[in-house]
């Protein structure tokens, strides 16, 4: 049973950070939501089955792609920026580094650009062979989940509410589409109300962009404040009752948990405090269960397992 190392790559592809670092910067120059969507690609890997890949899968003969999980579909997004990625590595360091790992070295980057912390990532996952479209639905947190159901959800993962509330902070960039706050708007909980833990100048805000009976994939920043800098307004902002999702204001609003609210003001407080915490929860969060040692396979496409019965697998290629 293998462990995680920073230095797995020191030998064999001593410059993948650099490289991922270098096509991310370039993908931000038209997309300033890109970093944010693929730390959140990171997430939806980890939380289904490990760190394996899993989520990159297309649907094949032998695939039932998680892209079209509730919590994914018409959602999640990066895909072109992950082949981009691959096909780099694919020509600098050839079957080495793994898709796995790519989502986590990019988490890392999109960080890290975005005015956010940097970290030694842990590496040499490896990348699975299957998908499981049942436990993404299951095991991916949606945004009305009552609290103490997400504080479970994460536990089951190994990560305490510190963690859930250092993750969380990840909302202080990206983007979110109208369907998954505009009960807040219009009848929160069944009310025929708007959500009374909603500041009621960012309620107008959000009207004006979600219109009932309006497109509810318009999107828009998941942090008001600085929606493209990775900081800790998240957090003030729900001080204020400016958090966009139920799931987000609920970590400040509760009734039932002090233990989040004091984590929400103690990050408010100290952004230093924040970067530490969130730090230590991702390389715990990319801990959960890798496929590590000769388990699974460097995928030479991030989208399909390697086909073995061609030449150009990563067996062979690692032989070389
Ligand atoms: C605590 C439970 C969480 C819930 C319920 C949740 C829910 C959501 C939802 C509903 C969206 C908007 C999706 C859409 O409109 O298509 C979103 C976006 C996002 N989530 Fe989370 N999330 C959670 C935790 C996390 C964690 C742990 C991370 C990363 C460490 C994360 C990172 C992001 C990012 C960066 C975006 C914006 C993505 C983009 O702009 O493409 N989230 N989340
Ligand atoms: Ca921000």
């Amino acid at each position: 049973h293998g462990q995680l190392s920073p230095t797995f790559y020191d030998t064999t592809c001593p410059n993948v950070s650099n490289i991922v670092r270098g096509i991310i910067e370039e993908a931000l120059k038209t997309d300033a939501r890109i970093g944010a969507s693929l730390i959140r690609l990171h997430f939806h890997d980890c939380f289904v089955n490990g760190c394996d890949g899993s989520i990159l899968l297309n649907n094949s003969a032998t695939i039932e792609s998680e892209k079209e999980a509730r919590p994914n579909n018409n959602s999640v997004r990066g895909f072109g920026v992950v082949d981009d990625i691959k096909t780099a590595l694919e020509t600098a360091c050839p079957a080495t580094v793994s898709c796995a790992d790519i989502l986590a070295i990019a988490a890392e980057e999109s960080v890290s650009l975005a005015g956010g912390p940097s970290w030694n990532v842990s590496l040499g996952r490896r990348d699975s062979t299957t998908a499981n479209r049942t436990a993404a639905d299951t095991f991916l947190p949606g945004p009305t989940q009552p609290l103490d159901v997400i504080i479970k959800m994460f536990s089951d993962m190994g990560l305490d509410t510190t963690d859930l509330v250092a993750l969380s902070g990840a909302h202080t960039f990206g983007r979110a589409q109208c369907l998954t706050f505009i009960d807040r708007l219009y009848n929160f909980s069944g009310s025929g109300n708007p959500d009374p833990t909603l500041n009621t100048t960012y309620l107008s805000t959000l009207q004006g962009i979600c219109p009932q009976g309006g497109d509810t994939t318009v999107v828009t920043n998941l942090d008001l404040t600085t929606p493209d800098v990775f900081d800790n307004k998240y957090f003030s902002n729900l001080q204020v009752l400016e958090g966009l999702l139920n799931s987000d204001q609920v970590l400040f609003s509760t009734t039932e948990n002090n233990d989040t609210v004091a984590i929400v003001n103690n990050f408010t407080a100290d952004q230093s405090a924040f970067f530490a915490s969130f730090v230590v929860s991702m390389i715990k969060m990319g801990n959960i269960s890798p496929l590590t040692g000769t388990a699974g396979e460097i995928r030479l496409n991030c989208g399909k397992v390697n086909d073995n019965s061609t030449a150009s697998d990563g067996l062979l290629y690692s032989s070389m």
